[in-house]
């Protein structure tokens, strides 16, 4: 970066790792120099909105938290082979392109992947830090062949406990319930963890795109958009599964992801040289 170009930019660290951190007059966020991945989000005067996981592990095991780019394949999807799961993107080394404060005051960072050159893909990541946080994911194709992609911008949401939050936007949406065999399903009323076996993993296609994630117990609501993202994913490990995961463990109830993505049915085919974008918006209500 230039002098200019860093403008509200500086190298630190978040969360234990190394990062960009990246000021506005509304607020602050860390970008992950291992993953690319937003960090941190703290509106002036409020609690960070993501979570990082306290047993987060270190390189090269992708960071438990903040919002991992899922690129270019969610979970593995149309992948065959021995694949790393969500793709390369958030083990990925990253770059600032640039960075310049827009109007608004919003401090705007456009980040690119190291080492992804053999994919005939290109990504490049738009953060923008003022009032809300929006993230775009660019795809070039830069072959001559349509290329599908999948993809997610997989937030980890902090909550006062997973068990006592609900997210509106979903009711009466179809999902299939990676946790029940990909059985296809009918979202009844707001989501809630079941209390039976309290735990989530749901893939809404065709999904409305604003979502709501109402935390009584924090007194406040993530609003989380999506803008040219048709699925929406909710994923909460619950107690038992979360037991198994040496970077969750008795922490799940921390956290809840609400990710937009294109993942499932709704693929995204990118013709020969064209580019596709998918952003999300996270505010404070
Ligand atoms: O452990 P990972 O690779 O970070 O994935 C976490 C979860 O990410 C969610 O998006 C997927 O729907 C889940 O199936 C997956 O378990």
């Amino acid at each position: 970066m230039t002098a200019s170009e860093s403008q509200g930019v500086e190298r630190g660290t978040a969360y234990g790792f190394d990062a960009w951190l990246v000021t506005s007059p509304h607020a602050t966020a860390a970008i992950s120099i291992f993953g690319g991945q937003v960090l941190s989000y703290r509106p002036t005067g409020a609690d960070d909105v993501l979570w990082v996981s306290p047993l987060a592990a270190t390189p090269p095991t992708p960071i438990r938290g903040g919002i991992p780019v899922c690129w270019p394949y969610f979970g593995k999807e149309n992948q065959t082979g021995d694949v790393p799961s969500h793709g390369y993107a958030r083990t990925a080394t990253w770059q600032v392109v640039d960075s310049e404060v827009l109007a608004d005051d919003v401090t705007q960072v456009r980040l690119a992947p190291l080492g992804l050159e053999r994919l005939t893909l290109r990504l490049e990541l738009t953060v923008r830090v003022g009032a809300t946080l929006e993230i775009g994911v660019r795809t070039t194709n830069l072959s001559d062949e349509p290329a599908v992609l999948t993809e997610a911008l997989h937030n980890y949401l902090r909550v006062s406990d997973a068990t006592d939050v609900h997210v509106e936007g979903l009711s009466g949406k179809s999902y299939e319930d990676k946790f029940d065999d990909l059985q296809v399903k009918t979202q009844d009323g707001d989501w809630r963890l079941p209390d039976d076996v309290p735990r989530s993993d749901r893939l809404y296609p065709d999904a409305g795109g604003t979502y709501r994630l109402v935390d009584p117990g924090r007194g406040r609501t993530i609003r989380v958009t999506g803008d040219r993202a048709r699925t929406a994913v909710v994923w909460n490990p619950g107690a038992d599964v979360a037991s198994g995961m040496a970077d969750v463990g008795p922490h799940w109830r921390e956290f809840v992801c609400v990710e937009t993505a294109n993942a499932g049915p709704d693929l995204i085919t990118v013709a020969a040289g064209a580019t596709v974008e998918m952003w999300q918006t996270i505010a404070l209500e």
